[in-house]
């Protein structure tokens, strides 16, 4: 507090006040009665002024309009959902004729540029030399998300070290769509919802099976979270995942460090990281060795191999290669972006087929054209899901009005420049504000109705497509989703299969009845979202 620049209001620093008070103004005071009075009213407007201070923006971006500090803090606290903020306070911000896609409002990391324009996002991911990544954990060494997220990988590295790793991925993300793996694995989860009675909770059965998918695609691990959720390193992972969505940790990372044996779960949950860092670099050695004695599958399609034999693969042509530090980092950065994004993409697309059972009768058809309407189990091949035109259409708009990932990692600015005429001064934090651009008035027609036929070719989003990025779910740029077909293929295999297997539908008590209801910390995920399902075959 004592070194906030009070400059905006006064000139001087809380310090320098504070000095000015007690040394020369205190003492000249002989009367006490003066004294506490006159006292009282200085500690009146250093209060006053710290209160302005936490309350704006800083001054240097003062002039965009924002959200107070307290506001924000109050939804917070309150956990309002993201939908509820975006209609109460951003979107009468941003759909203003005068207002240009920016606005100011405090996140983890402080104040923050919002970025909800076409225009101004183009821009700003356009250029990753004058908008680099900024740390997402600062601070934080040691603690158990930075120990499994602050590595040297695609995510947060900048500049040419990030360059160099992209381009040694790119080759392996490329190539693997693991169509039958997908397939093998819906089989997994089809046989698991046979034994179910009663309505099912989508939301963990999503959890489950993504798991499944990014650990076999991933590293071919099969972790069994979709047929046995209890198993040991389902609890291992678990232990970590939830360890580090915990906010406690995050405002106060000091207890992550040097009070953890006060906390005997947190301690848990470090010693699962253990386990599974090793667990990796075990992998990591035994893959290498497999390679360099040339134990391959010959019958393995590209398409099906795992990302980490093909990068592997990729650095024994291509030359540079990546360390088992970068390895092991990437893996547990796959985990992170590949997992609890597709698994709540998955569960808001069941649940708007569940509320638009027209929708969802017409995507079936299109599955039973595609892959026949024989009773049994198809798995789609690479040309086939491509082949999927309505379902995709259904799986893009779900991800505008519902995309897991609300806003992207914070950047800032490196330089003093700016964006849609509006100064941004070097320092500054910005985020693309995905979620508000989505349903932004002024750039999508009725943004909170569902309607895929925006997503038809030449449609709605076709013709917003000139103005910038009006659709960014997975980002854009050259920092684009690195998992974005990867994700986009997991989805059309899983809902192509289910459609052909059931119909489902939302039970009449549901909580999502009316709006579906999410949590809002971090991803984007539904509330309990329980689904009946009745078998066609
Ligand atoms: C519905 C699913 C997904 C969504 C909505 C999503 C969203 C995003 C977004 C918005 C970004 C951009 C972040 C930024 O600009 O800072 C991103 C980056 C990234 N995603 Fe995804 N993602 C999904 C699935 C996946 C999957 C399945 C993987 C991996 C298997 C993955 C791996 C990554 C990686 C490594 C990056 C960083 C790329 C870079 O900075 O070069 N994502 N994702």
């Amino acid at each position: 507090m004592s070194s906030y620049q009070l400059s905006g209001y006064t000139g001087l620093t809380l310090n320098q006040l504070q000095v000015l008070y007690s040394k020369y103004l205190v003492p000249t005071l002989k009367d006490k009665a003066k004294s506490t009075t006159i006292a009282s009213a200085v500690a009146l407007l250093l209060g006053y002024l710290a209160f302005k201070k936490i309350q704006e923006p800083p001054h240097e971006i003062r002039h965009l309009p924002h959200i107070s500090y307290f506001t924000m803090l109050r939804s917070i606290l309150q956990g309002e959902p993201t939908s509820s903020l975006s209609k109460r306070l951003v979107i009468p911000i941003i759909s203003c004729p005068e207002n240009n896609g920016l606005y100011a409002r405090i996140n983890g990391l402080g104040w923050t540029v919002h970025v909800a324009s076409p225009e101004a996002n183009k821009k700003m991911l356009m250029r990753t030399d004058i908008f680099p990544k900024s740390d997402p954990l600062p601070g934080t060494d040691g603690t158990l998300a930075s120990r499994f997220l602050r590595g040297p990988n695609v995510l947060l590295l900048n500049g040419a070290s990030w360059k160099t790793q992209r381009k040694l991925m790119n080759p392996a993300f490329h190539q693997s769509i693991p169509v039958n793996m997908f397939g093998g694995l819906v089989q997994r989860l089809f046989s698991v919802m046979e034994n179910e009675t009663g309505p099912i909770n989508v939301t963990n059965l999503m959890m489950r099976w993504t798991l499944d998918v990014i650990g076999q695609a991933g590293f071919d691990f099969d972790f069994h979270a979709t047929d046995e959720p209890e198993n040991e390193w389902v609890q291992v992972y678990n232990s970590i995942s939830k360890g580090m969505g915990k906010p406690l940790w995050f405002f106060f990372p000091v207890l992550d460090r040097k009070f953890l044996w006060l906390f005997p779960e947190r301690r848990k949950s470090h010693k699962s990281l253990d386990r599974f860092l090793e667990m990796l670099d075990g992998v990591i050695v035994k893959k290498r060795k497999a390679l360099k004695e040339n134990k391959r599958n010959p019958s393995m399609k590209d398409n099906e191999k795992d990302l980490l034999t093909l990068m592997l693969e990729g650095s024994q042509t291509g030359g540079a290669a990546l360390t088992d530090r970068e390895l092991q980092s990437n893996l547990c950065i796959f985990f992170f972006a590949g997992h609890d994004t597709t698994a709540n993409a998955l569960s808001f697309i069941i649940y708007f087929f569940a509320k638009y059972p027209k929708i969802q009768q017409r995507a079936r058809e299109e599955a039973h054209k595609i892959l026949g309407d024989a009773p049994q189990d198809v798995i789609p091949t690479v040309e086939e899901t491509k082949d999927m035109t309505y379902i995709n259409m259904v799986i893009k708009e779900t991800l505008r009005i519902k995309g897991p990932v609300t806003a992207i990692p914070a950047r800032r600015a490196a330089e003093d420049t700016e964006l849609e005429g509006v100064f941004i001064p070097k320092g500054t934090l910005l985020t693309s504000d995905i979620y508000n651009m989505h349903h932004n008035p002024k750039i999508w027609n009725d943004p909170e109705t569902f309607d895929p036929e925006r997503f038809k070719a030449g449609g709605e989003a076709d013709m917003l497509a000139s103005s910038g990025m009006p659709w960014m779910p997975f980002g854009g740029g050259s920092r684009l989703c690195i998992g974005m077909n990867f994700s986009l293929a997991e989805q059309r295999v899983m809902i192509s299969m289910l459609l052909r297997k059931y119909t489902w539908r939302l039970p009449e008590d549901s909580i999502h009845k009316d709006e579906l209801r999410t949590n809002n910390i971090g991803i984007m995920s539904a509330k309990i979202l329980d689904i009946i399902f009745e078998k066609i075959y």
